[in-house]
């Protein structure tokens, strides 16, 4: 459903057994590129969400900024590719013609969150923003074009699937905080200790 302008919320997208198979496919893309965690622009400052990428090309953040890159940034190796389930899923619910270049995968513990930001690293602005949740639920922040606006909250739960599409695509966002108590029953190392995992799929330019 559209929540808001160029915003669909999917809920339950995928299904308890899609979940488990969707995970195994993302502890197979972080035995190739491992977790690593990320470093702010100019501060150096660690964010507290562990990534890695698959895909063509990797979102990247280190002290000289944020940008797309072909390499993991300590392995130097290529980016594993993206699972079939998620360009499957891309192409049921991102009408675009294209595939996605890049696949973030966040690893939220729970004590991680993510603070209100644009997604403006890419020049294909036209494509949409496909975000996959799976393990524990988070209090997830939508805001409006410019930082200072209106925001509203929701939880987004495992399985579901959020587009930021069109009109929504420069819509500010975040995650305020992971909700643990109501993780579902998957099992990975990746959900330990009520754990979160979020998939990000981009088209870049
Ligand atoms: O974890 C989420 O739901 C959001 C992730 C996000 O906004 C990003 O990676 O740019
Ligand atoms: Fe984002």
């Amino acid at each position: 459903m559209e929540i808001e302008a160029g915003v669909h919320l999917y809920r339950s997208y995928l299904d308890e057994s899609a979940q488990i198979a969707l995970l195994r496919d993302i502890e197979a893309v972080i035995a190739a590129a491992p977790l690593y965690l990320p470093t702010m622009p100019r501060s150096g400052k660690p964010f507290s969400v562990r990534m890695t990428n698959c895909g063509p090309l990797g979102w990247v953040s280190d002290k000289a900024g944020y940008r797309y890159q072909s390499r993991h940034p300590q392995t130097r190796e290529p980016w594993p590719a993206i699972p079939q389930a998620l360009l499957a899923a891309w192409e049921a619910l991102a009408d675009y013609p294209h595939p996605p270049q890049a696949c973030l995968v966040n690893v939220y513990d729970s004590a991680a969150r993510m603070g209100l930001h644009q997604d403006r690293d890419e020049a294909a602005l036209d494509a949409p923003i496909l975000s996959i949740s799976l393990g524990a639920d988070c209090r997830f922040r939508l805001g409006g074009a410019k930082r200072g606006d209106p925001s509203r909250a929701f939880a987004l739960s495992s399985g579901d699937a959020l587009t930021l599409g069109g009109p929504g695509r420069l819509r500010f966002h975040g995650v305020d905080k992971i909700l643990p108590e109501i993780a579902p029953r998957l099992v990975s190392p990746l959900l330990a200790q009520g754990g979160r995992v979020n998939l990000t799929l981009r088209r870049v330019g």
